[in-house]
């Protein structure tokens, strides 16, 4: 199994492109789906989510290109005669369950393989399941299956008890068939839902109010081919950030969109990071200062994004002073805890709230990652350790990074993967 080893010490200087989201590709590839003509999507990360996508897409008998050099994807979804979303590729990728939408909307029916949970908590997809009763859908759930079958979907009201990202996304892309209007209150509001929102419009769906908390979507008989390039990764960016802020160095996220991570910049600009915004670059300085800890609170968009979590705590592991950080999100997300703890931070986790007390150096450990963004957390941590950190288990990293570990190591990092 691949591992990545990073010698810590080094400030990072320089320039790195961020590259397409990964949650607003993987929403609008499934999209795609409800297209009666092909369909092309640019600016796709080349993460193994979006592999894991595209085989699900193939297997359901859309036609796929995936040009990886190119970042391009061509969708050609008049093929499509399977509706059935198996176990084997849904247990890798949560987000498998926003095939439930589009294939329910376009084709009358989909069988969607119940996610399960993840390390991060229980992600149950209830919420997902009401919407598309209320759209007129019968479902149910057995053998481990989400089934459900409809004639044409109705407009509806759909009123969210909590916000969910997922949930919302499945309600959108559904309800842009359906006849009639459909109303979804407490909708999330986060930047790759106004993304798929767009990526819709240019198929051809009437959507009003996509990243405020009511979204009006008039229902259309079609949605035709079309063309769309995804919006720049926050998280990734947010995380290029922090790694300047660690190592005390300079670093500017180039092709970046800075209105979708403001939240973020204001703890790193409380932490004492100068961040300067020109056009789609975000610079941030730390040279020759140490970060000082901040206090989180984990909130749906525009709060501080969960997805961020990790990334901070690690930050606040090597900062001055002590800090809290509230997860009020996902009920199980300080996996990264114990490994940044042999890695010599001081942690104290009390139910949804971790304390750190920052400590003066960080001693390099082999750690494991056990999630997505507990991975980049220990990579960070990693930067700033003295000597040699091995992190296993680089599967859930790939998932959600492109080459971290290149774009790291052009910013001058001692990091490489060893097989
Ligand atoms: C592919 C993708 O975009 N993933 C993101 C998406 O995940 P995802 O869409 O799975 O997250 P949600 O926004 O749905 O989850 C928010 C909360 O709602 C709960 N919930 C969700 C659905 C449901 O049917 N019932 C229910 O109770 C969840 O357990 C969680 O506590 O948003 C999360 C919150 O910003 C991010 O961390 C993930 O990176
Ligand atoms: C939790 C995440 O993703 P997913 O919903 O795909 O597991 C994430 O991107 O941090």
């Amino acid at each position: 199994m691949q591992k990545i080893v990073v010698t810590g010490g080094r400030a990072l200087e320089g320039e790195v492109a961020v590259s397409g989201a990964k949650n607003a590709v993987l929403p609008i590839l499934f999209a795609s789906l409800l297209a009666d003509g092909p369909v092309e999507i640019g600016n796709v990360p080349n993460l193994r989510d979006v592999l894991t996508t595209a085989r699900l897409l193939a297997e359901l008998g859309a036609g796929v290109r995936h040009d990886v050099e190119a970042g391009r994807f061509a969708i050609d979804p008049r093929s499509v005669r399977d509706h059935v979303a198996p176990y084997e590729l849904v247990r890798t990728m949560r987000a498998s369950v926003l095939v439930l939408g589009p294939l329910l909307a376009r084709h009358g029916a989909a069988e969607v393989s119940l996610p399960g949970g993840c390390a991060i908590g229980s992600r149950p997809v209830d919420l997902h399941i009401a919407a598309m009763r209320a759209l007129g859908a019968e479902v149910e759930v057995e053998h481990g299956y989400i089934k459900a079958r409809a004639g044409r979907l109705r407009g509806a009201d759909i009123a969210f008890e909590t916000v969910s990202v997922g949930a919302t996304e499945n309600a959108l892309a559904a309800a842009t068939l359906a006849s009639g209007t459909t109303v979804i209150d407490n909708a999330a509001c986060e930047p790759e839902i106004v993304d798929l929102a767009a990526c819709l419009v240019a198929l051809g769906a009437d959507i009003e109010g996509a990243g405020t908390p009511r979204i009006v979507v008039r229902g259309v008989d079609r949605l035709g081919g079309g063309a769309h390039d995804v919006l720049p990764d926050r998280i990734e960016t947010g995380t290029f950030l922090v790694a300047a802020a660690m190592t005390g160095g300079c670093v500017t996220a180039t092709r970046a969109r800075a209105d979708t991570l403001v939240a973020v910049l204001e703890k790193l600009q409380e932490a004492g990071v100068s961040i300067e915004v020109d056009g789609d670059r975000i610079r941030a300085d730390m040279r020759g200062r140490r970060p000082r800890a901040v206090d989180v609170v984990t909130a749906p968009h525009p709060g501080f994004p969960t997805d961020m979590q990790a990334q901070l705590m690690a930050m606040n592991c090597i900062a001055e002073g002590r800090a809290t950080i509230d997860e009020t999100i996902f009920e199980n997300r300080f996996m990264h805890v114990n490994e940044l703890l042999r890695l010599g931070a001081d942690i104290a986790v009390d139910g949804a709230r971790a304390t750190v007390a920052g400590v003066a150096r960080l001693s390099g450990a082999p750690v494991m990652a056990t999630d997505l963004r507990a991975s980049a957390s220990l990579v960070l941590a990693g930067l700033v350790a003295e000597g040699e950190t091995s992190i296993d288990r680089i599967y859930h990293l790939d998932r959600g990074y492109e080459r971290l570990e290149r774009k790291l190591s052009a910013l001058g990092a001692d990091i490489r993967r060893v097989d």
